[in-house]
């Protein structure tokens, strides 16, 4: 049962009647997208469980809008089937699909009150009154702004008039919620709060299938319990936030999320008991966890910025030397480049030692082979 829990009102509603214990997993199956000849989804097959936040991400132009708007009915597929629960949609219009849809730019109507904006769906689909009353409390108590009723969209904020347009989406008691880059207009620390936000609303509203398009990987990492890295039309990796973060399986995960540090190594040896092995970069040996890597194999050798210290210890068993290229303080973490080798390493220092080597001076990195892992060369998908 994955009807958002709201409180306060046991009227079923016309597209709530049709989906109630449908469930609100989505799954692609082999969905292409073309405009003209130009395919700019390749057959995606992808499953959301229901209750999970799946963000998408990938550069600009990779098919996440596409992707999204396939689920909302506003691009037809070419090929392919799209199922919300047991329902299949690919042929249902979009006000049918059990949905609520959240875009950049709030989309508010301004000349209606915020009431009336939240009770848009509802009145859509011939609520009656006393429904769509108990409804629009709900969802402006949902996001956190039930006195702002009698406001018009201009006497709100940015961040709040997102709000509303998210009380809007939820208005209508959606199986699943679609989020396109509903923050992005917004400036840092306003985002900031919102991503907060939403989480909370998906802690309240449990059941809630939620699919996030976004550029910014921070609210991807924050926010979801799996991620999908579109690249040119396909999905390069999927898998659990930690995981892809953790153990990214591929160079462009690697760089995209997180830009870590990828340095290219040959094995020494494959992976122990432990799950460790050992690459060899110059005439260093470090050690990282393995894929099933043997001997001899190109491999690259992944590690966060934040994981490099410039002081060793006896955890930080891994030490490289660089070339001071580059550094900026911000405050909080100054940003150093190194050269190892020909390539460029960023690391993110809290604790600086007490005089810094004059750039042109090489130094030592050290790191634990626990924080590091070795990524496939596979860069095209
Ligand atoms: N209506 C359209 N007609 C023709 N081409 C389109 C249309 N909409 C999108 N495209 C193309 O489809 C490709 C994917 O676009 P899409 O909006 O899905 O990318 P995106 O990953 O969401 O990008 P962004 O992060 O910039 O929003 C792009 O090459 C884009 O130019």
């Amino acid at each position: 049962m994955s009807v958002p829990a709201f409180t306060g009102s046991n009227v079923v509603d016309v597209d709530a009647a049709k989906i109630r214990g449908a469930g609100s997993n989505v799954h692609f199956d082999k969905v292409s997208v073309a405009y003209g000849a130009h395919v700019v989804l390749h057959p995606l097959t992808l499953d959301i469980a229901p209750g999970e936040i799946l963000a998408m991400i990938g550069p600009s132009g990779s098919g996440k809008t596409t992707a999204l708007r396939a689920v909302a009915g506003f691009v037809r597929p070419a090929s392919g089937r799209i199922r919300i629960g047991a329902t299949d949609v690919t042929d249902l219009p979009p006000y049918e699909r059990g949905l609520g849809m959240v875009v950049q730019n709030y989309a508010l109507f301004p000349h209606m009150r915020v009431e009336d904006n939240v009770a848009f769906g509802l009145r859509a689909q011939g609520a009656d009154k006393a429904l769509i009353a108990e409804r629009v409390k709900d969802a402006l108590a949902t996001v956190g702004m039930p006195g702002f009723s009698r406001r018009y969209p201009r006497e709100l904020s940015g961040g709040q008039q997102q709000r509303v347009a998210i009380a809007r989406a939820l208005a209508v008691r959606p199986r699943v919620l679609l989020l396109d880059e509903p923050l992005s207009a917004l400036d840092a620390q306003i985002r900031r709060n919102m991503v907060e936000e939403i989480a909370k609303l998906h802690r309240d509203l449990p059941g809630l299938t939620i699919l996030y398009v976004t550029h910014d990987q921070t609210e991807a990492l924050t926010l979801a319990d799996k991620i999908a890295i579109m690249r040119d039309g396909r999905v390069s990796s999927h898998g659990p936030t930690a995981d892809l973060y953790r153990r990214p399986p591929n160079r462009f995960t690697a760089e995209f999320l997180g830009r870590a540090n990828l340095l290219p190594v040959t094995v020494a040896e494959a992976a122990g008991p432990k799950g460790f092995a050992k690459a060899r970069l110059g005439d260093a040996v470090l050690a990282g966890a393995g894929r099933g890597e043997k001997p001899g194999d190109k491999s690259l050798l992944c590690i966060r910025p934040q994981h490099l210290s410039l002081t060793g210890d006896d955890e930080h068993t891994n030490r490289i030397v660089g070339t001071l290229k580059e550094v900026h303080w911000q405050g909080e973490l100054t940003h150093l480049v190194l050269d190892v080798d020909g390539t460029p390493v960023r690391v993110s220092a809290t604790r600086l030692p007490v005089s810094l080597p004059e750039r042109g001076t090489a130094m030592p990195l050290f790191f634990t082979p626990g924080d590091t892992s070795l990524v496939p060369e596979d860069a095209r998908v």
